[in-house]
C-alpha cells in the first residue's frame, strides 16, 4: 500500500530553503526527494543553520539526476504533481492521493520543459495580492498541508 505524499525538490539552489523544508518534512513525518545537482552540498552552513538537528530526523533520498529520479518514481507508480506558477488549476481544487510526489522547482528557474511534460498534474498557488512567485519553502508548507488535510 502507498504511504503518504512525498516532497520533491528539483535542483534546489538555496541551502537555507532546503534546510527549512527538511525541518518541516521531519516534523510532519514526510519524506523528501532531492533531484541533483543541487547548488550546495549537505555540509553547507546555511542548510545546517536552517535545518538544525532536524536534519538527522529527515527521511531524505538524493537522486543523482532527473532520469534516475524518474526511474525510481515510475517503478514505484507514484503520480508526479508539479507546483508551478505556469499552472491554472488551484492546488485547493485538486484531489491529492496517497503516494503523490509533490515536486517544487528551483528557486532561480522553476522546472524545465521535460519536467512539465512528465507531470501528471500541474498546480498553482493563487496569489491574489500579485507578485511573481512565493518562496519555495512556503509553497511546500501550503501544498503539503493541504495534501495531508485531504488524505488523513
Ligand atoms: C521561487 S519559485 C521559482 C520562480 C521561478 N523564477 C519560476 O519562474 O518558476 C520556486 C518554486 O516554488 C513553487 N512556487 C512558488 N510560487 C508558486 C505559486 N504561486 N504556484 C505554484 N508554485 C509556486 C514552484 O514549485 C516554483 O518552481
Amino acid at each position: 500500500m502507498k504511504r503518504d505524499v512525498r516532497i520533491a525538490l528539483y535542483q534546489p539552489d538555496i541551502a537555507g530553503n532546503t534546510g527549512t523544508i527538511l525541518r518541516f518534512a521531519a516534523c510532519m513525518g514526510l519524506a523528501v526527494d532531492i533531484v541533483e545537482p543541487a547548488g550546495f552540498d549537505l555540509s553547507d552552513r546555511n542548510l545546517r543553520r536552517a535545518g538544525m538537528d532536524y536534519l538527522e530526523m529527515a527521511a531524505l533520498t538524493r537522486h543523482v539526476d532527473w532520469d534516475s529520479f524518474e526511474q525510481w518514481r515510475l517503478g514505484a507508480t507514484r503520480r508526479l504533481v508539479l507546483l508551478t506558477t505556469a499552472a491554472t488549476l488551484p492546488y485547493t481544487d485538486f484531489a491529492f492521493a496517497k503516494g503523490d510526489v509533490l515536486l517544487f522547482g528551483r528557486e532561480s528557474a522553476g522546472a524545465p520543459d521535460k519536467v512539465h511534460e512528465a507531470a501528471d498534474a500541474r498546480l498553482l498557488i493563487p496569489m491574489p495580492g500579485g507578485g511573481r512567485s512565493l518562496n519555495v519553502a512556503l509553497s511546500v508548507a501550503m501544498v503539503a498541508g493541504e495534501a495531508m488535510r485531504q488524505i488523513s
